[in-house]
């Protein structure tokens, strides 16, 4: 279980914010430009340390060195790359994936002789992707990962990636400002702005047609 307790960070950006995220949980991150979701998915990946409050997995805290079993996955792949090394040496940074785990995420055998910048901003993505899936991973942070791909190779990122979590009882956290994405990866669905975070989990037509009540929404 992840869990984050009562986080305050940048001087009110983050007030009181709690989480739980649970073994092969699918949850989207929504909220306002500026309201503070890429902080809160650093904070939960212990990219940055809270001004208050703790991030435990399993009731401990994130380990200080190593492999971080809570992967954060930025929305450029670019920037989270050395651009001196070629795609193959990225990809095997934290672990050495298969033949078949590349051919799952459409990673081709010429791309790994290639430098980063030999690859587009969608095919960068998939390589950092697999190369976060390290035997060790439990929850992933995906901070926009797809907001540069059209909506096909948004599609076909994201079941890769969903039938890749199921598989491995994953936890994610989806970060978007495209509500219908969210709503398609079929999770709760919370909501950070003004400082608090909130379930906004959208009520399922069957729910509405059941009469449940639509504040729910
Ligand atoms: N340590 C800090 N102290 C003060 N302000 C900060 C600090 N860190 C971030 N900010 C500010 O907090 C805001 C939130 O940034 P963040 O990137 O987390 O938001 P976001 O919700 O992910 O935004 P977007 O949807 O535009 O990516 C920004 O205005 C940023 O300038």
């Amino acid at each position: 279980m992840l869990t984050a307790r009562d986080l305050h960070h940048a001087r009110g950006l983050l007030a009181g914010v709690s989480l739980t995220l649970a073994p092969g949980q699918v949850v989207g991150l929504a909220g306002p430009s500026g309201a503070g979701k890429t902080t809160l998915g650093r904070l939960l990946a212990g990219h940055l340390s809270p001004e208050h409050g703790t991030v435990r997995l399993d009731g401990a805290p994130l380990p200080a060195h190593g492999f971080c079993p809570v992967q954060l996955l930025p929305q450029t792949a670019e920037l989270a790359v050395n651009p001196r090394w070629r795609v193959g040496r990225i990809l095997e940074e934290a672990h050495t994936p298969g033949a078949a785990a590349r051919r799952a995420f459409g990673i081709r055998d010429a791309w790994l002789r290639r430098y980063p910048h030999e690859l587009s901003g969608g095919e960068l993505q998939r390589v950092v992707i697999l190369r976060s899936m390290a035997p060790g991973l439990r929850y992933l942070i995906a901070d926009e990962i797809s907001a540069m791909l059209d909506p096909l190779a948004q599609a076909g990122l994201w079941h890769r990636l969903l039938d890749h979590v199921a598989d491995r009882g994953l936890g994610i956290l989806a970060i978007s400002h495209n509500a219908a994405l969210l709503r398609r990866l079929g999770g709760a669905v919370w909501h950070l702005e003004n400082a608090r975070l909130r379930d906004a989990t959208p009520v399922p037509a069957s729910g509405r047609a059941a009469g449940l009540p639509l504040e729910t929404a």
